[in-house]
């Protein structure tokens, strides 16, 4: 039977962070997950965590100048101080709450330059992380929602986890931005298996609740199932309307 982790960057984003946690517990999810907990001390988000018995999955590199429209700053050439900022703080969030994954975002960028700065920065973060046990996350994200990406490709994820050579860069397979960008999903992910760190999802393509839209979720919580994936997906979902009230395709799966 499959499990789920909530992510909290979408999922009761409406409220703070530890009663987010709380939620995601009573609702009967296995884990959770956010995106950019930095304004919420580590020691609340842990102290929900402990209250709970759930664990957090994972968390996010800070995206940057939001006011200028950043998704991320690891393959910015010449922005490599605040990529290895970003990524020291959330290596120091990540073993205060006991995260086991950091998404390293990539940010808007594209050219030899972005690939070289990217490969330097997620080297830093894999060796940074090691010591915590801690495994760095790169995820393509699809070109409808965020133009201009760096990492827009699972070849293209693939290549950079190769070339890094770190056991502990792993691909994050969310099967919302693989669907829109490359669909296949069932053979994609028996491929990539071997090098996915965590695997999110949504309905396609309004990244509405995984229980309509272009992608029949049972099918791939049952291939999951037979290729031996047994951690929690991620459900990065936008509600429509209240978390609680479209947890339907939960109690169903
Ligand atoms: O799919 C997404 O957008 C997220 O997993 C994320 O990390 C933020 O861009
Ligand atoms: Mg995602």
């Amino acid at each position: 039977m499959a499990r789920f982790s909530a992510n909290l960057g979408f999922l009761w984003h409406d409220v703070p962070l530890p009663d987010a946690i709380r939620a995601a517990a009573a609702a009967g999810f296995d884990a959770v997950e956010c995106h950019w907990p930095y304004d919420v001390p580590a020691k609340d988000v842990a102290a929900a965590l402990a209250e709970t018995g759930l664990s957090m999955l994972g968390l996010n590199t800070r995206r940057g100048d939001l006011d200028a429209g950043e998704n991320g700053v690891a393959a910015l050439p010449n922005r490599e101080h605040d990529a290895r900022a970003f990524i020291d703080e959330a290596i120091t969030y990540a073993v205060a709450i006991k995260a086991a994954n950091i998404h390293v975002m990539a940010g808007f960028a594209t050219g030899q330059a972005a690939h070289d700065c990217f490969i330097a920065n997620l080297n830093y973060a894999c060796t940074a992380a090691a010591p915590h046990d801690i495994t760095i996350l790169i995820e393509p994200l699809n070109h409808y929602d965020a133009p201009g990406y760096f990492l827009d490709s699972t070849t293209q994820a693939a290549s950079i986890i190769a070339e890094v050579g770190a056991p502990n860069l792993k691909l994050m397979f969310d099967c919302y931005h693989i669907q829109r960008l490359e669909g296949n999903l069932t053979t994609k992910l028996s491929d990539l298996l071997p090098i996915i760190g965590h695997i999110q999802f949504a309905a396609v393509p309004d990244r509405g609740a995984p229980d309509h839209g272009e992608i029949h979720y049972p099918h791939i919580y049952a291939h999951l199932a037979s290729i031996g994936y047994t951690a929690p997906l991620g459900a990065e979902y936008k509600p429509d309307g209240a978390t609680d009230t479209s947890l339907a395709w939960l109690h169903n799966a």
